[in-house]
């Protein structure tokens, strides 16, 4: 299990142009992080250097777990498949795994492989090429990509931007039992302020230059702050809730973890 993940002073730059020049924050296990802010504003450059993809300039980020590596799972927005691509959707997922394609995978990595789909609704679908599925499904099968292997930190970059409303809620509504259930610390960048108004425990509001933590989601209620990040400041709609019932009773035991 996380037991923090701290960043400290980060600095980013590119070609001499600063992304930011003293980022801190820190991320608990349970909670739901947001990361609001306008295009190119350094959102994505932040997981990519958690993710250890990107070397700051300087700055420290220390993810500290009770077991010896952590494990950090990633979901990106969208990623081009090609409608070709042979493998199946419980393939793909799989792939998620250390051991990689399904053959190879110990008992154990083929029970939790066997739980996430299940928990993930993907099971359906567990046959049908990667490349046919829908938005939906496909955000779906990275999901269960990233947490097959029980992540202790798990990141969205916009992991929910094409998808209807009732789609996004239903893959925030597994995001925030990952997060609750296993105590898995979450870290989600989203341009829809009505999603992280209903989902997030904090955020962070960045834009070029500046940056600020808020310990609360009521931030997006004072307009004259969140114009002093966005040029035309987005709209958090109240009605956004669409209601729920089947991931609600679906179990995740974590018992293979
Ligand atoms: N590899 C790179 N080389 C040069 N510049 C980069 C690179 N990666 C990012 N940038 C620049 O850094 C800045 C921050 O980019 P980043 O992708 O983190 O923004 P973002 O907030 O995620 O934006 P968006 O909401 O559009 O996804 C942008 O000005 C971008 O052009």
């Amino acid at each position: 299990m996380l037991r923090n993940l701290q960043v400290d002073h980060l600095q980013v730059s590119f070609n001499g142009q600063e992304v930011y020049t003293n980022l801190s924050l820190n991320v608990s296990a349970g909670e739901l992080f947001a990361v609001i802010g306008p295009n190119g504003a350094g959102k994505s450059t932040l997981l990519k250097c958690i993710l250890g993809l990107l070397k700051p300039q300087s700055g420290s980020i220390r993810i500290e777990t009770d077991h010896k590596k952590a494990i950090v799972g990633y979901v990106p927005q969208s990623r081009a498949i090609d409608d070709e691509a042979p493998i199946e959707t419980k393939d793909f997922i799989s792939l998620g795994q250390c051991s990689g394609l399904l053959p190879w995978l110990s008992k154990k990595e083929r029970a939790s492989l066997q739980e996430i789909m299940h928990f993930t609704d993907t099971t359906r679908f567990a046959k049908k090429a990667i490349g046919k599925l829908s938005g939906g499904e496909r955000q779906r099968a990275f999901l269960a990509q990233a947490l097959v292997r029980y992540p202790d930190l798990l990141l969205l970059d916009e992991s929910t931007a094409n998808l209807d409303p009732e789609a996004q809620k239903e893959m925030m509504e597994l995001v925030k039992r990952v997060a609750r259930e296993w105590n898995v610390a979450v870290i989600f960048i989203s341009h829809d302020l009505s999603l992280v108004k209903e989902y997030a425990d904090r955020l962070m509001l960045i834009a070029p230059g500046r940056h600020e933590i808020s310990e609360s989601t009521a931030i997006l209620d004072q307009p004259e702050k969140l114009r002093q990040y966005y040029r035309k400041v987005p709209e958090v709609d109240e009605e956004h809730a669409v209601p729920l019932d089947s991931f609600h009773d679906r179990p995740l035991n974590g018992t293979v973890r």
